[in-house]
């Protein structure tokens, strides 16, 4: 057989071609003929420079030819357990406003959280990560006092959904830019800049309120230097260590992917922008060197954010962090990206809610925030 015949049976044989018109059954038959037929190709036409042994190792297509056997080359496979649910919960109790930023995501007050979750939990939803919005006009101020107000929408939903949905694991994210008049993620200066050590007392002490509410982990999301370190001392001091974990926003970066977040949250910051805490986009080095600072200050869990650009980190969170469970925060820009590319016709987003979220696995995650969460719920049993 001549070169140029050889690749024309090659083309004609393409194992993707079957697969494409979505017939599985005929893909397998047709990989095995044309597995055959490639080897005797070669056999005849490449007898001076390809060696036996190497032609055999050169056929992949026997590893993953079957749908079952394809599921066997990750080495993780999404499950219902990894995945935690962004909650928004607004201080107006009969609320339901949807997100226009954030696709099929809404605002909810506490009286609409228990009728939303319901089915939620049913099909296996595990975990959910709350984020609390104030609304009442005049709840925010320098201090972000609210944060932790026993009667604030987060310590009164983390109440009601312990005793609701016992099985339930709570995340509370901790940051103050949602109380804050300013929206920033801490306590400033009076040239605006941020004062770590105020910022870090006041934070754990929200962490702690959360955790003795009932939160089973409580997640700081500020970026101030040496907060992990500080809620882990206060979590001791409060006899709440040992059932309380501490899930570290470690490699934050900085950027444009959290705009429809804050339009949920209502945490835009009045001026300026979040570029001396949250970390440059190009800080790869600097992000290794926060994971190993919050590994040796306590953190429980090391969180990368956002996800799909972020991957190298997720990579390098799950080397330097080998012993500890690694998150990644698909976050809200991310998931709006994918919304706005399948509604253009781009791709389908069910794929690609799969393919983004398998990346993230395969970087080296097994926890995963993601608002695509009550989809996966049904997508997962199908
Ligand atoms: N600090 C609060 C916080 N916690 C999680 C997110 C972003 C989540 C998302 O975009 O989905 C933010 C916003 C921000 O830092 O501006
Ligand atoms: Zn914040
Ligand atoms: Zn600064």
């Amino acid at each position: 057989m001549s070169f140029s015949s050889l690749v024309q049976d090659l083309a004609l044989r393409d194992p993707d071609a079957p697969r494409r018109r979505g017939d599985a059954s005929a893909s397998t038959m047709d990989d095995r003929a044309s597995q055959f037929s490639v080897a005797k190709s070669y056999a005849s036409t490449a007898a001076t420079s390809v060696s036996i042994s190497g032609d055999i190792g050169s056929q992949l297509h026997a590893g993953y030819s079957h749908p079952l056997a394809r599921s066997w080359q990750a080495e993780r496979q999404l499950t219902k357990s990894m995945l935690i649910y962004p909650l928004f919960i607004s201080d107006q109790d009969d609320e339901e406003v949807p997100i226009p930023s954030l696709p099929n995501q809404c605002r909810r007050g506490l009286n609409r959280l228990i009728p939303f979750l319901e089915p939620l939990v049913r099909k296996g939803l595990r975990s959910v990560i709350l984020f609390g919005v104030p609304m009442q006009p005049g709840t925010k101020d320098a201090l972000g006092s609210s944060a932790d107000d026993p009667n604030g929408p987060v310590i009164r939903s983390i109440r009601l959904l312990r005793q609701r949905f016992p099985h339930l694991y709570i995340v509370c994210d901790v940051c103050l830019c949602e109380y804050t008049s300013h929206g920033h993620c801490g306590i400033l200066r009076e040239d605006g800049s941020l004062n770590n050590q105020l910022s870090v007392d006041r934070i754990s002490d929200v962490a702690v309120a959360y955790a003795r509410a009932g939160a089973h982990c409580v997640a700081p999301s500020d970026m101030n230097d040496g907060r992990i370190r500080a809620i882990k001392l206060k979590l001791i001091e409060a006899g709440l260590v040992h059932n309380v974990t501490l899930m570290s926003y470690a490699a934050k970066f900085s950027g444009c992917l959290y705009g429809p977040f804050r339009d949920a949250a209502g945490s835009a910051p009045s001026f300026g922008d979040r570029r001396c805490y949250q970390l440059p986009p190009g800080g790869r080095g600097l992000a290794r060197r926060a994971i190993v600072r919050d590994i040796n200050e306590g953190a429980d869990i090391i969180m990368v954010k956002p996800a799909g650009q972020y991957l190298d980190i997720i990579a390098d969170a799950k080397e330097l962090g080998r012993d500890l469970p690694i998150a990644a925060y698909q976050v809200s820009g991310e998931f709006a990206m994918i919304h706005a590319a399948a509604k253009a016709g781009v791709f389908d987003l069910k794929s690609m809610a799969f393919e983004s979220t398998e990346s993230i696995l395969r970087a080296g995650a097994t926890i995963i925030i993601s608002y695509f969460v009550p989809e996966f719920l049904d997508w997962l049993d199908s």
